[in-house]
């Protein structure tokens, strides 16, 4: 790829270059980092610090589209959740995806690159967040983004159509309609139309429901990944006022009495099982960002004293401010396999959907939280989000199951797209500098087992659709046709879901702090001063997407209000 030299541009800085204070100290230097490092160092004047704990990866197979799934061990941390108990026995304990590399989750992912429907954000608003809704993060999903319009042969052929509008002309991250599809593609959509599945013009318009195309962050001129390295720090490498350190750890925010934050301690991640290692401050005169993603960032504040104070004494970590919220609300997409359509509960389940929905709507509301959501804070932002959940799961334009389809006649990934079981990342107290208990409480919440038992039974209904038997002639591998009763379908749900689609978030939530928020509109702390959250973390409810193309808009929306500019 000679012609890609430039996506590798960089200038790591080497410890002993690096200054003892910025104006912003910035923490994770994967997707959402490097877009707030690009744009508040546009500003010459303005010097930023982007610490990272992985390397950059100068490999080609990161940009190879086809090594999309490569082993990519040296660029992830490596942990599982705790077990749990309420998933079949062997299903108990999960990995939990997480990138450790310059770029992050954008170096590492599926390239899936979608929005979630009008509604899912305009919940976020609902939630109590002025300029938080579709419309408020529209300008910003266009911002991130160019458009790259498929070839018109292809678009033809496949009936492939967009919507030009909602997204950028110079973005910097590439969005494309992947012109290389399978024929039976036109098939499997003639099924689910055949089951009254709408098609859109586009899903990225805030129509995130029924069948149309979704984009991939892919460069189609090269047919190779476009991501946060590439499209946000190759081309402000050189500035003289960006230093990014790679292959060190933040440990924690330092703050002074006032609760005003000074900066960051931190070590180098080759000493990190040395206990006498030398540890590093850094000062920020302005701000410290946190992005180092919804498994990192409620870590580091919570080891810094920011967090529910019976964690933080039980770790004896002395308090700066109590917050429940920290690692809190936190949401995944769960997933079981049958072997894109974006459905709504009314179409994935007609008979049921009413009653499902009514019956999760008439929960107590606190009745399947985790026992460690004790905090009446909590309970109340729970209770406003079931309210908002349960009648999104009533729409017909919004969707409650994802399907991505290939064409290539198989493999059904069933993706709840409204989780409502809540989990929790919290600091390990016996050593907080080691991974944090990752609790995805996945089927925590019944709601969430019944909706998976009705996408078994969708995707079968879908099979016999007339031209999906009689195209591929399906062969249900598994659960398997013999799996036919309630029971039956209950334990292969609790025993084949996958908690994750790496879809980590809501750990420092963007809502009132009476809510249980961590993050007020403007993403800062509560009760600090000098801290903002900018990444996966602050969604207070999950999308009904893959993730990357909202953290993008997130982060750029993050860096006007940083800047000053609403
Ligand atoms: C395997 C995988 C597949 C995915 N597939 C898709 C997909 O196909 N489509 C899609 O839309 N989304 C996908 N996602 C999700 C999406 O990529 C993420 O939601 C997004 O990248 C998260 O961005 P972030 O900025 O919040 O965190 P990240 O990009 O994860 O950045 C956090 C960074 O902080 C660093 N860090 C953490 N702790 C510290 C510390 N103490 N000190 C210094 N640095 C630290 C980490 O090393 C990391 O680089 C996938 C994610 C993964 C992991």
């Amino acid at each position: 790829y000679p012609q890609l030299q430039n996506e590798f541009k960089q200038r790591a800085v080497k410890p002993s270059e690096i200054k003892g204070s910025y104006d912003y100290v910035i923490i994770g230097g994967g997707q959402s980092g490097l877009v707030v490092a690009n744009r508040l160092s546009e500003d010459p004047k303005v010097s930023v610090l982007v610490v990272e704990y992985g390397y950059f990866d100068d490999s080609y197979d990161v940009l190879d589209i086809q090594k999309v799934f490569r082993d990519t061990t040296h660029t992830k941390y490596n942990l599982t959740s705790v077990p749990q108990t309420q998933l079949g026995e062997a299903n108990q304990v999960q990995s939990v995806p997480a990138a450790a590399v310059v770029g992050g989750g954008s170096a590492i992912n599926g390239m899936f690159f979608n929005r979630g429907a009008a509604d899912d954000y305009d919940n976020w608003e609902k939630l109590g967040n002025p300029g938080w809704g579709f419309n408020g993060l529209l300008p910003y999903f266009i911002k991130s983004t160019t458009l790259q319009i498929p070839d018109a042969a292809f678009a033809k052929e496949f009936n492939a159509t967009w919507d030009e509008k909602v997204y950028g002309k110079n973005g910097p991250i590439q969005a494309s309609i992947y012109p290389v599809q399978y024929p039976a593609l036109k098939s499997v959509w003639t099924g689910f139309e055949e089951l009254g599945a709408e098609r859109q013009k586009s899903g990225d318009d805030g129509n995130a429901h029924g069948l149309f195309w979704a984009t991939r962050s892919i460069d189609d001129r090269t047919r190779t990944r476009s991501y946060a390295r590439t499209g946000y720090y190759a081309p402000v490498a050189e500035r003289k006022n960006l230093d990014l350190l790679t292959g060190w750890r933040v440990n924690t925010i330092t703050f002074d009495k006032k609760k005003q934050a000074t900066g960051i301690n931190m070590q180098s991640r080759d000493s990190i099982t040395d206990a006498k290692a030398k540890i590093t401050s850094i000062k920020a005169r302005k701000e410290v960002i946190l992005a180092a993603g919804a498994l990192h960032t409620p870590q580091i504040l919570q080891r810094s004293g920011v967090g529910p104070a019976s964690l933080l004494q039980k770790a004896n970590v002395p308090l700066v401010i109590d917050l429940p919220g920290v690692g809190a609300n936190m949401q995944d997409h769960p997933q079981v396999t049958m072997i894109v359509a974006l459905l709504p509960l009314s179409l994935v389940s007609p008979a049921n959907y009413t009653s499902l929905a009514k019956s999760y709507l008439s929960q107590s509301s606190a009745a399947y939280l985790p026992a460690s959501y004790s905090a009446a804070t909590l309970k109340a932002g729970y209770a406003k989000q079931q309210k908002l959940l349960g009648s999104s799961l009533l729409r017909k334009d919004n969707a409650a199951l994802e399907m991505p389809f290939a064409g290539n006649g198989g493999y059904y990934l069933l993706m709840l797209t409204k989780p409502v079981s809540r989990g929790t990342i919290n600091i390990n107290t016996s050593n907080p500098y080691a991974e944090p208990l990752v609790d995805f409480n996945t089927f925590g919440n019944p709601a969430d087992l019944a909706i998976a038992m009705e996408a078994f039974k969708f995707g079968r209904v879908l099979h016999n659709t007339k031209t999906i038997s009689s195209t591929f002639h399906p062969v249900e591998l598994a659960p398997g046709a013999q799996v036919a009763s309630e029971k039956d379908l209950e334990k292969a749900a609790r025993d084949t879901v996958v908690s994750t689609t790496a879809h980590l978030s809501g750990t420092a939530s963007l809502m009132p702090r009476e809510l249980g928020g961590v993050v007020d509109t403007e993403l800062k702390v509560y009760g600090v001063k000098g801290v903002r959250v900018v990444d996966a973390s602050v969604m207070p409810l999950i999308p009904g997407a893959h993730l990357c193309s909202t953290v993008y808009a997130v982060a750029e929306k993050a860096a006007d209000l940083i800047k000053g500019r609403k």
